[in-house]
């Protein structure tokens, strides 16, 4: 079977929001699922095995960057799992599937459960069910406290009375075991218990009487006035006291652990007596008593105790003496930073203990006030992350001032268990998971970006972000170089918790493939080795030549050397403080690049959002617009088409009403109607009138006829030769009475061009009146026709008159060659200067006025734009008593072209 590994990325579980958290963090690498193999393989913590592919985790020995001087450890960081056993209530449920197995002392193998969501996936080809993982060491369920805390904790403490600086930490779900671990349970004493009186056994006889030293700050000390001494025995007493107290009201056998949450506590039968853990570590191979030896001759030392809690994201001290009673009203405690940048509880409570036993009750009291509440998995489960610290003054008696030499620090914290926020049903819990949840992913996220950092060097570093919570926020030392940590990972074995468990194990994954970071203690040994290093310092290594056999173990003494090779040392180390302050503002240069261009691509992320934003906004607000727009549009629409019917009909009901009231007026008075009515009816009913109007027409047009015709004969007896001056006065006789008609015909017509007139005027008032329009028009051209007629009537008048002159002339011709006429047969004078008369004002009127009457449509001329009453009354006298036939008769003849035809007004103008 081909083996490859996997980064914890590809093992991308479901849609849990949990799982998210340890995902994200092996994202951040970038890494890509590879194809699934059937088994997934982490060797966390171990070298590459040879038939294991570890192309991407393989990471060589290294150390955190901390310049190039860094070999001083190169350890891998320890990741201890413990498999807790399944109790009888568990195997009854059928929680035992055989899905942990061990497989030997450092390898797991996890096969999903069939039930679990990590075999769901498994079967539709999203991951693997099987999974195996390496770590440091394994420690299965027959594991016993002893056992447990003589592979991990006992080389701390050994360590931390020499000076070093250690953190352990314990990591798993909830209800795996971690509080077991920590603190045991019963006579099964756990890791803190042991340590203490592991401690205390190296310390005999070399504690330091006296509390005049105080742990402060980050890692310095103060001392204290009389009355401050004062005020620390009696904090400590008072602790003592409570705990006391509250033993002796279990009974020395129940202790009663308040979950510091009102209404959430908790009884648990823990019998946790120190007199129990005592007998447990005095086994015969727990503490070594030789372990003593080990001090630093002529040190003495001071242990202080700490103990805290972070809850939600606050830090609340458990070692208040005075804690409220109401536990939701607890001082928090605030993180700062001293003036090396190093973070610090401010105003943390430290007490100093003279023995294992004091150390215990007052770290047993604090835990009284501790956030516990009752999960669906565990019905004592912490709710918080608790630290417990033991701070270790190693003070040289013959110093002058009793400044202590060093502190070194021993600290454990029990994380809160991880667990889905979906399981949680109650508001309070889940905001407790969630919080949880961030600050366990942003250790993740640390120990990512640590690890990316040892394992690309050449690549700029990422920054570690310790500051996103206040859990690493507080361990952020140890993982800097202030100290070792080792982490803990405690697994339930239970069917039902596979898929939370193989996320825990991935998370832990990423941990173990951290390296040390230099250790506090080697800080000598680091300066002496950089006396000893030619390469890297030239010409130095002659300093300490003689020195070298000395300075083969870690812990170098700066005494040893003489002081010329002091003063080169000197000079060697601050060419190295030099230079790695340069290193260091290469760094800051990066790392301020960095941020730079992130802030620059965020910036220029949040423009295009905002652009698009607008654009989008901005399209939004045309379409409500244009559809604002189109609405209103419509609404008019409909306003106005309303509008118009309400007028049609207003007008309908006015035709109506008028039509109703002139007929009435027509029954009433007939007399009126004889002279008026015609109008009227024309009036009332245009189409009538219309046709009377062509009726007249007809007549007039038969009279002119009549006329035409009477005045042909007239002109054919005008050529029969018979006595002129009877001819003449005949035809003159005719002429007048067809001059009489033709007046009349005249007044006939001015009649009728009224009447035409306001019929349309009443045709143009009718709605309805297209048709009338029609009728109108062919009255129009009707009378045009007739004003032709008129025109050759003239004409032919003209002519006969011309006639007449010339026949007269004949007349006057013949008798001036004939005996003279008696007087009377003579046309008179008169006549003839008529006749002059007429026919010069023939030809002028020929000039001036013979124009064909232009077209134009009847009803336009009655608008009273075309016809201005001021311009009206302007006029001449004579055009004043032009008639309204005459009037519409010139409103056609503007511009008339030159014609040899004789127009109406001609005839007006003559007669
Ligand atoms: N190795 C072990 N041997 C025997 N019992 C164990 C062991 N580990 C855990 N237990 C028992 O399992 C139960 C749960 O353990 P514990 O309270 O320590 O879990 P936890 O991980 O601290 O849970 P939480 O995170 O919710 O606080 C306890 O009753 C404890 O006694």
């Amino acid at each position: 079977m081909a083996l490859l590994l996997s980064s914890p990325c590809g093992f991308r579980s479901d849609e849990d929001e949990d799982m998210a958290v340890f995902e994200s963090t092996a994202a951040e690498h970038g890494f890509t699922r590879p194809r699934l193999p059937e088994i997934s393989v982490i060797s966390p913590g171990l070298e590459p095995r040879p038939s294991i592919t570890e192309p991407k985790l393989a990471v060589k020995p290294s150390v955190v960057r901390q310049g190039s001087h860094d070999q001083g450890n190169s350890e891998k960081v320890k990741v201890y799992l413990r498999i807790r056993p399944l109790t009888e209530v568990e195997k009854e449920r059928g929680e035992e599937q055989g899905s942990v197995a061990v497989q030997d002392e450092e390898t797991l193998l996890l096969k999903a459960p069939k039930d679990s969501q990590n075999m769901k996936n498994a079967e539709r080809g999203i991951t693997q069910s099987l999974h195996k993982f390496s770590f440091s060491k394994i420690f299965g369920p027959e594991t016993t406290q002893q056992q447990f805390y003589e592979c991990t904790m006992k080389t701390m403490v050994k360590d931390v009375l020499q000076g070093e600086n250690r953190l352990l930490y314990t990591y798993g779900v909830t209800n795996s075991g971690k509080t077991y671990t920590v603190q045991g349970s019963g006579r099964e004493a756990g890791l803190v218990p042991r340590a203490l009186v592991s401690m205390f056994r190296k310390l005999q006889g070399r504690l330091y009487g006296a509390m005049d030293l105080k742990p402060v700050m980050y890692q310095d000390v103060r001392h204290l006035e009389p009355g401050e001494v004062r005020a620390e025995e009696i904090r400590r007493n008072s602790l003592l006291k409570e705990d006391e107290h509250q033993t002796s009201r279990r009974g020395g056998t129940t202790s009663v652990w308040d979950s510091g949450i009102a209404g959430l506590s908790s009884t648990t039968h823990i019998a946790t007596q120190l007199e129990d853990t005592d007998s447990v570590c005095l086994e015969p191979d727990s503490l070594s008593h030789s372990g003593g030896d080990d001090l630093e001759e002529g040190v003495q030392f001071s242990i202080w105790v700490s103990f805290y809690e972070i809850y939600n994201e606050f830090l609340y001290d458990l070692l208040d003496a005075s804690p409220s009673l109401q536990p939701r009203k607890r001082a928090t405690l605030r993180l700062s930073d001293d003036k090396q940048g190093n973070p610090y509880v401010k105003d943390l409570t430290w007490i100093q203990v003279r023995s294992a036993e004091e150390a215990w009750r007052i770290l047993r009291a604090g835990r009284r006030n501790q956030s516990f509440a009752s999960t669906h998995l565990n019905q004592n489960s912490s709710r918080s992350h608790c630290i417990f610290s033991v701070r270790v003054l190693h003070i040289r008696p013959e110093a002058d001032s009793g400044q202590p030499m060093h502190i070194s620090e021993l600290t454990v914290c029990d994380l809160a268990g991880s667990e889905r926020c979906k399981e949680q049903r109650n508001g309070e819990r889940m905001k407790e998971a969630n919080n949880i949840n961030t600050s366990l992913l942003t250790l993740g996220r640390c120990i990512a970006a640590l690890r990316h950092n040892q394992n690309n060097k050449s690549r700029p570093p990422q920054v570690v972000p310790f500051r996103d919570s206040k859990l690493t926020r507080v361990l952020q030392g140890f993982f800097c170089g202030r100290g070792i940590s080792s982490m803990v990972v405690n697994i339930n074995p239970c069917a039902s918790i596979y898929d939370e468990t193989l996320q825990a194990l991935k998370f832990s994954a990423i941990a173990t493939q951290l390296v040390h970071g230099p250790s506090t203690k080697t800080r000598v040994a680091y300066i002496l080795s950089l006396l000893r290093e030619p390469a890297a310092h030239g010409n130095e290594s002659t300093v300490i030549e003689e020195d070298e056999e000395d300075s083969d173990g870690e812990e170098g003494d700066m005494t040893m050397l003489n002081n010329e090779a002091l003063l080169r040392a000197i000079d060697i180390l601050k060419r190295e403080v030099q230079r790695q302050w340069e290193e260091k503002e290469v760094l800051e240069a990066n790392v301020r690049e960095q941020v730079v261009s992130e802030m620059m691509e965020i910036i220029s992320g949040m423009q295009d959002g905002f652009s698009e934003t607008l654009e989008a906004e901005r399209a939004l607000i045309e379409e409500r617009y244009e559809d604002k727009i189109s609405s209103l549009q419509k609404h008019l629409k409909l306003f106005y088409s309303q509008e118009l019917k309400e007028r049609d009909q207003e007008i309908e009901a006015l035709t109506a009403a008028l039509e109703k009231k002139k007929a009435a007026e027509q029954n009433s008075s007939v007399s009126e109607v004889d002279c008026e009515g015609p109008r009227r009816s024309h009036r009332l009913n245009p189409q009538a009138e219309v046709g009377r109007l062509r009726a007249e027409l007809d007549q007039c047009r038969a009279e002119l006829l009549a006329k035409t015709q009477e005045l042909t004969k007239l002109k054919m007896q005008l050529e029969i030769p018979g006595p002129t001056g009877a001819l003449t006065g005949a035809a003159d006789r005719k002429l007048q009475e067809g001059q009489r008609n033709l007046r009349q015909l005249r007044l006939d017509l001015q009649r009728l061009g009224v009447d035409l007139q306001s019929g349309e005027r009443a045709c143009c008032r009718n709605t309805g009146g297209e048709r009338l329009r029609q009728a109108l028009t062919a009255a129009d051209e009707t009378l045009a026709k007739q004003d032709q007629v008129l025109v050759e009537l003239q004409n032919s008048l003209t002519l006969v008159k011309a006639d007449l002159r010339r026949k007269a002339e004949t007349l006057a011709q013949t008798q001036s060659a004939r005996p003279l006429l008696p007087p009377s047969e003579y046309p008179s004078s008169a006549t003839l200067h008529s006749c002059k008369k007429r026919g010069c004002a023939a030809a002028a009127a020929s000039d001036n006025e013979n124009r064909p009457p232009q077209k134009r449509p009847f009803f336009q001329s009655l608008f009273p734009t075309r016809t201005p009453t001021r311009k009206y009354n302007t006029r001449t006298a004579e055009e004043a008593n032009v008639t309204p036939y005459s009037q519409i008769l010139r409103s056609r003849q503007h511009s008339p072209p030159p014609s040899p035809v004789l127009t109406p007004r001609s005839l007006r103008g003559k007669y």
